[in-house]
């Protein structure tokens, strides 16, 4: 076993006085069945890797992070998430060009959501227009037009996270915060808040909402990095997490690094708290339901970590309580594999879940076993070797 696996770290309690509580759509059950049945529909994955990723589910994260939208809003936030985490498997392990392929193929359909896609393309683009072409039947033409801007960011963003693994390229604090603000994915997740409202770009570039929104766009960073710093370290895709970024930057070990970020969020949600405040009264009601969609975000991301298996597996809520995790042995796979596509499904569950971790050891102890047992057969046929020889008077 690797010395890693003594390594023990706490993540940060940073949403202790976030004053937005837990809140579930009401609508999670039947979203998440409908959504579920629709994504799995497309076979992006093979029936493990399916497995695996159902356990993460994505209805929940959408179903937390949009409480207040009607039944139509819940079910295209749910189907969003799942295209966006489709994406992600996807684009996780793809190289530059594989990446730009990808994102042109998803912005062709969502700009053409009419038009069928072409014979044998990548499914992800017959997921994306299905989405899209569902969540225009009722998103105002405001949160349309946002959307497309910000997916296409998005997108843009993913390919520079796909060239940069592909170099090594470790970015500072500030460069990887410039790239990483559109990878985290929410500002066109952001576009759904307002899916059904009618706001303003001039509402939109207000200072206040852009504090309100570039700093909770901040805290999500750090909430979906420290969460997911340990399964991403052990595949070795963590050139794109502020844990490693802030290590390397800054030559500190992984308890001082986030004990740093620890200190940078408290620092964000003052920040985000104070703007807040100084929203105006009266306000325009659309904006406090938007406003409000972004505290509820931070909340229902943090939370959902913890009640998902993606980051814990089966220990989430455990770990939620004692903050106490072990630092999982890094993985001999390829770089960057998340085990979840179909080429690289032999690993799958061990970097999304614990129990994984535990196949890992037990098939080494296998390992191990049968070269002993080997080395006992073979020494025994010698012996006897020796004995024939030597009965014979020929040794
Ligand atoms: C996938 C995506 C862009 C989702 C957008 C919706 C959203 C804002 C989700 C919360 C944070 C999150 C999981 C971001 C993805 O980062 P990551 O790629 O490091 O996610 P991972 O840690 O789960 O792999
Ligand atoms: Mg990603
Ligand atoms: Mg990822
Ligand atoms: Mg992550």
């Amino acid at each position: 076993m690797s010395p890693s696996s003594e390594i023990y770290f706490t993540i940060p309690n940073t949403l202790q006085n976030w004053p937005w509580p837990r809140h579930i759509n009401p609508h999670y059950n039947i979203c998440k069945a409908e959504s579920s049945a629709w994504c799995e529909g497309f076979k992006a994955f093979t029936p493990k890797a399916q497995k695996a990723f159902n356990k993460c589910d994505f209805n929940l994260l959408a179903s937390l992070a949009y409480p207040l939208l009607n039944k139509e809003g819940c079910r295209v936030g749910c189907d969003l998430m799942n295209l966006f985490f489709v994406i992600d498997e996807y684009s996780d392990v793809a190289d530059q060009c594989g990446a730009r392929e990808q994102a042109d193929i998803v912005m062709d359909a969502l700009r053409h959501p009419l038009k069928p896609r072409p014979e044998g393309e990548w499914i992800g683009g017959e997921i994306a227009r299905q989405f899209w072409e569902n969540a225009t039947r009722t998103a105002t033409p405001s949160a349309q037009r946002r959307f497309i801007k910000m997916f296409d960011s998005y997108l843009n963003s993913v390919v520079q996270q796909a060239e940069d693994r592909t170099h090594n390229y470790i970015r500072d604090i500030q460069s990887y915060f410039d790239v990483r603000r559109d990878t985290i994915g929410a500002k066109p997740s952001f576009a759904i808040n307002e899916i059904h409202l009618n706001i303003s770009d001039e509402a939109m570039e207000d200072p206040i909402i852009k504090t309100l929104a570039s700093t909770s766009i901040d805290m999500l960073i750090i909430g979906n990095d420290l969460c997911s710093y340990n399964v991403e370290q052990a595949r070795g895709d963590d050139g794109h997490n502020l844990v490693t970024i802030v290590m390397n930057e800054r030559k500190i070990g992984l308890h001082a690094a986030l004990q740093w970020i620890s200190n940078l969020h408290d620092r964000l949600a003052a920040e985000f708290l104070e703007a807040y405040k100084k929203l105006p009264s009266p306000i325009n009601p659309d904006v406090a339901t938007y406003v409000d969609g972004l505290g509820n975000w931070v909340r229902g991301n943090d939370v959902w970590s913890f009640e998902s298996e993606r980051y814990f597996g089966v220990r989430g809520l455990e770990i939620q309580n004692s903050r106490i995790v072990q630092l999982l042995p890094k993985e001999k796979g390829e770089q960057g594999n998340t085990g979840l596509i179909p080429s690289t499904q032999g690993i799958s569950v061990s970097t999304i879940k614990p129990s994984g971790f535990i196949q890992n050891i037990l098939s080494s102890i296998w390992i191990k076993w049968g070269v002993t047992f080997l080395v006992l057969m073979l020494s025994v046929a010698s012996l006897r070797s020796i004995i024939i020889l030597h009965r014979y008077e020929l040794f």
